[in-house]
């Protein structure tokens, strides 16, 4: 069973339909590109599978069967999103504090979610700034810490919305960084995302959203990278060198 399918899924606000009966599977340990023009729902169909929007009519499965589910009260999430606007999601008045909220929500002991903390910011390499006021980090320290909220879900499907965006090469680098310590853990990430060439080298997976629907869905390797027909949905950025990253 794949980790992810989205059989027939349909939206519309108003009357205008953004998504008609899309269907999509996502296989397990996917880093899947989400590409697609601006305004055809890329953001819309993240929130959609993170359920914090009901479709019209369709159906999400998500095949949690292999997750590692905490015991006793501790709460597990099954998905968890990166949305675009970082700064509202940083919550806490230190980089400690911010990811100490994530276990503690969670439902973890005290001691529990300062061993998680401590484990999660020193492997995303926070830990020297863990007294910073989040609010004063660069961006892409923003969104590292965030993806370091993340590490700690357990969840089996990672959604990042845009996550390059705003930054320069260096956070690139880090929110790359990061992404690879979410796939080390062996989760499974969907990126949406305009700047295909800054993570074609660590994708598996790619699912182009044009027309409503899942226009195009197939496994990406270096060697089909250049046979896909990019052009046709207009996603190759000109100004950018041929994948070098
Ligand atoms: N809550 C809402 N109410 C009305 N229309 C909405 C709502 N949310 C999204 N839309 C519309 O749905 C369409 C898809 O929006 P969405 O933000 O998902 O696109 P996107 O592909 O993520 O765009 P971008 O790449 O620019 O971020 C847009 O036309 C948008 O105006």
């Amino acid at each position: 069973m794949p980790l992810l399918t989205l059989n027939r899924l349909s939206k519309s606000y108003e009357k205008k339909c953004i998504l008609d009966a899309l269907s999509m599977t996502l296989p397990h340990r996917s880093c899947a590109i989400l590409a697609g023009a601006c305004g055809s729902g890329k953001s819309l169909l993240l929130r959609l599978i993170a359920d914090l929007e009901k479709p019209d009519s369709g159906a999400i499965t998500l095949d949690t069967e292999h997750q590692t589910k905490p015991k006793g009260k501790t709460k597990y999430r099954s998905v968890s999103l990166l949305m675009q606007s970082v700064e509202s999601q940083l919550l806490g008045q230190s980089v400690w504090d911010d990811l100490y909220l994530h276990p503690m929500l969670a439902g973890e002991s005290n001691d529990e979610a300062k061993r998680i903390t401590e484990e999660a910011l020193r492997h995303f390499g926070l830990w020297h700034i863990r007294h910073q006021a989040p609010h004063t980090l660069s961006g892409g320290q923003m969104r590292l810490l965030l993806l370091a909220g993340i590490f700690t879900h357990r969840s089996a499907l990672i959604l990042l919305d845009e996550p390059f965006a705003n930054l320069d090469y260096t956070a690139v680098k880090q929110v790359r960084s990061g992404i690879e310590l979410l796939l080390k853990a062996g989760k499974s990430v969907i990126i949406a995302t305009h700047e295909v060439e800054k993570v074609i080298s660590l994708a598996n997976y790619l699912l182009i959203l044009s027309e409503k629907k899942i226009a195009l869905e197939r496994p990406l390797t270096e060697k089909n990278r250049d046979q896909i027909p990019w052009q046709d949905f207009d996603l190759k950025d000109p100004y950018a060198p041929a994948w070098q990253w």
